[in-house]
């Protein structure tokens, strides 16, 4: 399109050459691309379009690269991509070789600081508007961060050291507060509430209304110190985050630039932490995702004239599924149970828990600290808590994992999803390392199913047991093994032997990777053992395989290092016992986002690589080599 606004932007330099009009008509290209491209890549969708004006009011008042934008979590960033010089690289979003999903330092010099756990911003902000002012030199530092990603302690935690002065320095630090009343599902908590009461009446109404007619006659600067003293005498004379030594300005329009971007001008002259309070809608200018931003938060590619449709073909129960059918069904049977999610209800499979349960369901928001010490608690009390973590974030609460849970041998179950790695999102959030960091806390047991049958399995198993454990199992479907309805437990610490070849060869399977294993040892005549427990570990079934095989092989979508096959050789040290062993799983580097078979496959954890793996370790050719191939 020859006069498409959008086109000419190439970096925020080309924004500043555009007038107010300009600015609002690139608005809606910006937005309509958005649309465009992630409904065909999939991806972050209604947090994105929530962005479109405050990203370009925020590169048309900034002079960034050189002040430092910090975006929380980063799943909003799409706009920021497009208008930084990526416009043209968004149809590779999150595939393999393609632009992240988040900020990433290497990929932009736009993407100051790289993210995907939420709640980070503010500190990092606050240390790179420390470093200016150390450095002498110039420059603001500015975190956005959404309404549930402040709900974190962390973000309070910056709060309280950025609001005061250190050395008589204070950095210029602006914290925008992108409130749009939406975590992934709706918000909890206090804050919450504290935040509707800010914005809500009619007051709120009348500035946006009044900002537009005033500023028709006024100069910009005059009418941002005006708007600013108004909504901060008028409407919030005493806020929290004032208590905290910011001076707060909002709420204003976040979908206005005719009030954005007079206030931005108008922050970026103030010396010290900023916070300015901005109102906008997940969704914004897409009507279905407007109305169920949970549904659009971050779909699959669909077509968006139709929107999401359900989909027609008979899909596999995700491990996600299993573990909400199962949990239903143990709290059926025990009164006992309370379910914690730390605001992943739809990811970890608890709407249905949350209906049918919902005085024993708990949405903590994003504070993984606080739902692993506070099912410490319910423990304490004879309770049954069940925190559904993903492994990624269970990563925040480890020294609660350790101090408040494992110390006291509490028994609390821990449903650990997304094991291993989870493709579009990438290494923040992939779930590799949960084996290695769980499994050397004493008291902890480490149940790895191998498959859904397993799953529900393990998991009665792990919350009949007394004492903490937890039970990992990966993002999406496994072999499709029909978990069933009992809610019957497997013997404490046992694998089985699933395959016994005459091949020399033992493979020794933690998880999923099972079923690879199994294809693997066809063309190798390996036994293969389903171990089922990294911790307590069955050793009889390690010491017996150890003994009649010479070679064993452990397998893991974990990191190798201090993972299971670590536990293994461990053990056979501890008996004396020297056989050699080829520890598989993942390699001690960041795996980027692709498609999840095809990063296993690169990582040689696919039935091929596995098998060729363990015939290099023989000494023996391939069958490639031996093909020719
Ligand atoms: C530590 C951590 N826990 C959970 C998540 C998952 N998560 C990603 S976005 C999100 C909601 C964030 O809400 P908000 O900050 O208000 O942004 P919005 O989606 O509304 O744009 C959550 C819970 C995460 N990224 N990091
Ligand atoms: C940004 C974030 O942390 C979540 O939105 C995450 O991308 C969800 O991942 P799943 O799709 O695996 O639930
Ligand atoms: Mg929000």
């Amino acid at each position: 399109m020859s006069d498409s606004l959008l086109n000419q932007i190439n970096s925020p330099a080309d924004l500043k050459k555009l007038s107010r009009a300009e600015l609002h008509r690139l608005a809606g290209e910006l937005r309509q691309y958005v649309v465009d491209s992630v409904s065909k890549t999939g991806g972050h969708f209604s947090s994105n379009l929530g962005t479109v004006e405050l990203t370009i009011a925020l590169h048309t008042v900034f002079d960034t690269p050189r002040d430092r934008i910090v975006w929380d979590v980063g799943h909003q960033t799409y706009p920021h991509k497009i208008l930084t010089g990526r416009r043209d690289r968004m149809h590779t979003l999150r595939q393999f070789g393609g632009l992240s999903g988040f900020p990433r330092r290497d990929e932009s010099e736009y993407d100051t600081f790289g993210t995907a756990h939420s709640s980070t911003s503010i500190s990092a902000a606050h240390g790179m508007a420390m470093a200016a002012k150390l450095k002498g030199e110039e420059r603001r530092a500015i975190a956005v961060i959404g309404d549930g990603a402040m709900t974190a302690g962390m973000a309070f935690e910056a709060l309280n050291n950025a609001g005061v002065a250190h050395g008589g320095l204070m950095g210029d630090l602006l914290v925008i507060l992108n409130d749009n009343d939406m975590s992934i599902s709706p918000p909890v908590g206090a804050l919450n509430k504290y935040l509707t009461r800010l914005m809500s009446g009619s007051l709120y109404g009348e500035v946006r209304e009044g900002a537009k007619s005033v500023l028709k006659n006024t100069p910009l600067y005059e009418f941002a110190r005006r708007f600013e003293e108004h909504t901060k005498g008028m409407f919030v004379p005493g806020t929290i985050f004032e208590e905290f030594g910011f001076n707060y300005v909002g709420p204003i329009d976040g979908h206005d630039l005719d009030a954005l971007i007079p206030t931005l001008e108008n922050l970026k002259h103030k010396r010290g932490p900023q916070f300015l309070h901005v109102i906008t809608k997940k969704g914004q200018g897409y009507k279905l995702a407007e109305a169920d931003p949970v549904k659009y938060h971050g779909p699959t590619p669909f077509d968006p004239l139709q929107g999401i449709q359900p989909s027609t073909k008979p899909a596999k129960k995700s491990f996600t599924q299993v573990f909400g059918e199962w949990l239903c069904d143990q709290a059926e049977a025990d009164q006992k149970l309370v379910g914690i999610t730390p605001a992943m209800r739809e990811g970890s499979g608890m709407v249905e828990f949350h209906k049918r349960f919902p005085t024993r369901y708990y949405d903590v928001g994003i504070a993984e600290q606080h739902a692993a010490t506070f099912a410490a608690g319910l423990a304490c009390e004879g309770l049954k808590p069940v925190l559904a973590i993903y492994s990624t974030f269970l990563q925040r609460a480890y020294d609660q994992l350790i101090h408040d849970v494992a110390l006291q041998n509490l028994d609390v179950t821990f449903a650990l999803d997304r094991a291993g790695l989870v493709g579009a999102d990438g290494a923040t959030h992939a779930g590799n390392y949960d084996i290695a960091f769980t499994r050397c806390i004493p008291n902890m047991a480490v149940l790895t199913p191998a498959d859904e049958r397993e799953c529900r399995q393990l998991l009665s198993t792990a919350y009949q047991h007394p004492g903490p454990a937890t039970v990992r199992y990966p993002r999406g479907a496994g072999c499709g093994a029909d978990p069933g309805k009992d809610l019957s437990v497997l013997p404490w610490g046992t694998g089985e032997l699933r395959r016994e070849g005459q091949g020399g060869v033992a493979i020794l399977a933690f998880g999923t990777l099972l079923y690879p294993a199994l294809q693997a040892a066809e063309g190798l005549d390996a036994t293969v053992a389903n171990m089922r427990f990294v911790k307590p570990l069955d050793g009889a079934l390690v010491e017996r395989l150890a003994r009649s095989h010479r070679l064993l092989v452990t397998l893991e979508d974990a990191c190798v290092m201090g993972g299971a096959g670590s536990a293994v050789l461990e053990h056979l040290n501890a008996i004396g016992l020297s056989v050699p062993v080829l520890q598989l799983g993942l390699p001690d580097t960041f795996i980027e986002h692709g498609d999840p078979a095809l990063l296993m496959a690169q990582c040689g954890l696919d039935a091929a690589g596995i098998e060729r793996s363990i015939r290099a370790r023989l000494g023996q050719p391939t069958l490639r080599a031996v093909n020719g191939a």
